[in-house]
């Protein structure tokens, strides 16, 4: 059933509580290292200040279990989007407390505020009834926005849809969907699926659910060792996940039953320290017995698999990339994930990327105009790709 959206409500003057997923990186100086997801929410920001609603804002930030704390406090939040709007930004030191309490009664419409971590109260993830109405107040309408955080069934995400009149999904959840749900439903094809990643056990059941509709799976980063230990060669002290390894044989036998193209790395770059001046060195195919000697961690795909990647990559009519293909944090790893990110850069395929690592590589080998749509959810793109209901969209009212 299609949900209501922030383009079919009226906020001229009413108090709207909107949830955004403000869980941005912070370093150690509590600056903020990538605004991604704050820039993911200005488009609904400004349409319901345009619109002028009274409009506050309520996220997470980290696992602060209850406890409010310096490093958690959305305060430096509030202060990047009053810089993006050009427009002051209140924020109400406590969430459902006086100060919040406060703040909200005297907002203007047309103006917004922040209500500080929903996290510090832990009634917030045990989605507790009195705990959702407080952040409901007096808002009539509830907008979700947070699509990262939309596959949790907290107090700011669910429970409060009970306690206000409408609840709409934003521009950026509509958006999230378009791309992940609507465009993957009856994709293109060739449709290539590229996993990577040190995710396994998050990732292994979205390889499963999506064979039935990807053509294709490029498999790359620490996944690859699970599977090429499930094909019964030596993998050294390379990152593998045991309790998957049968799976990884199922999927491996039905991709063949199906005739699903199956594409492990053919060489892997190794290491035997994980520092920025290790020294490397890459194995032979397996096909020509290359295996991964004892004492030695893959960390990168090799020469030989980058070039069937590119190929592959090339063939392309829709691309779904979730997971660097090494540890490209470090740059003499990295190699792998700088070949791949080019080749889905320039490839005319409607090209989509999730996941937080991914997204990062994207923006750091390339540019984000290169791509198609770069998800600003992790979990909650996974959870969508293996075709679970997200709490947070299911909660919205139906459209009538
Ligand atoms: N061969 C490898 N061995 C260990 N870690 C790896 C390997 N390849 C990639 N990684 C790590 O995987 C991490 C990203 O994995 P993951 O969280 O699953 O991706 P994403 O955030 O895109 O979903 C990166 O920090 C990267 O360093
Ligand atoms: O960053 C998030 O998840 P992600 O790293 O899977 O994208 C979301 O804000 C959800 O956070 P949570 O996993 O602590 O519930």
């Amino acid at each position: 059933m299609a949900k209501l959206t922030i383009r079919d409500i009226d906020v001229q003057g009413k108090e709207v509580l909107m949830r955004v997923d403000f869980n941005v990186p912070l370093d150690d100086n509590l600056q903020i290292t990538d605004d991604s997801r704050i820039l993911g929410a200005l488009p609904s920001i400004k349409h319901l200040l345009a619109g002028g609603a009274k409009l506050v804002l309520c996220s997470h930030l980290g696992r602060p279990e209850g406890e409010a704390q310096e490093k958690y406090s959305l305060r430096p939040v509030a202060k990047r989007l009053s810089e993006h709007l050009g427009a002051a930004v209140a924020f109400a030191d406590d969430t459902i407390g006086d100060h919040a309490t406060t703040l909200r009664s005297t907002l203007h419409a047309g103006h917004v505020m922040v209500l500080e971590n929903t996290r510090f109260d832990n009634r917030e993830t045990a989605n507790a009834p009195e705990f959702s109405k407080a952040l409901a107040g007096n808002a009539e309408i509830f907008v979700n926005d947070a699509f990262g955080t939309a596959h949790r069934a907290h107090s700011s995400t669910e429970g409060v849809t009970h306690f206000v009149s409408q609840s709409v999904s934003g521009f950026l959840i509509e958006k999230e969907l378009e791309f992940l749900q609507d465009k993957l439903a009856s994709p293109e094809k060739p449709f290539v699926a590229i996993m990577g990643g040190a995710k396994v056990s998050d990732k292994i059941q979205v390889i499963k659910a999506m064979m039935a509709k990807a053509d294709t799976f490029i498999i790359g980063g620490a996944m690859a060792y699970t599977f090429r230990l499930a094909q019964g060669y030596k993998v050294g002290d390379s990152l593998v996940e045991p309790k998957f390894v049968e799976l990884a044989k199922e999927i491996l036998e039905e991709a063949e039953a199906k005739g699903i193209n199956f594409h492990l790395p053919a060489d892997t770059r190794i290491t035997q320290e994980f520092k920025p001046t290790a020294v490397t060195k890459v194995t032979a195919p397996y096909s020509d017995g290359g295996e991964i000697p004892d004492g030695w961690e893959g960390i990168d795909i090799g020469a030989v698999a980058i070039g069937d990647f590119e190929k592959v990559v090339a063939g392309a009519k829709t691309i779904l990339w979730n997971g660097p293909m090494g540890v490209f944090e470090l740059d003499n790893f990295a190699a792998g994930t700088k070949a791949l990110t080019a080749a889905v850069a320039k490839s005319d395929a409607l090209t989509i990327v999730g996941g937080g690592d991914s997204v990062t590589a994207a923006n750091k080998f390339s540019d984000a105009s290169n791509f198609s749509f770069l998800s600003t959810g992790g979990g909650a793109s996974l959870e969508l790709l293996e075709g679970k209901t997200l709490p947070g969209v299911a909660a919205l009212t139906d459209k009538s």
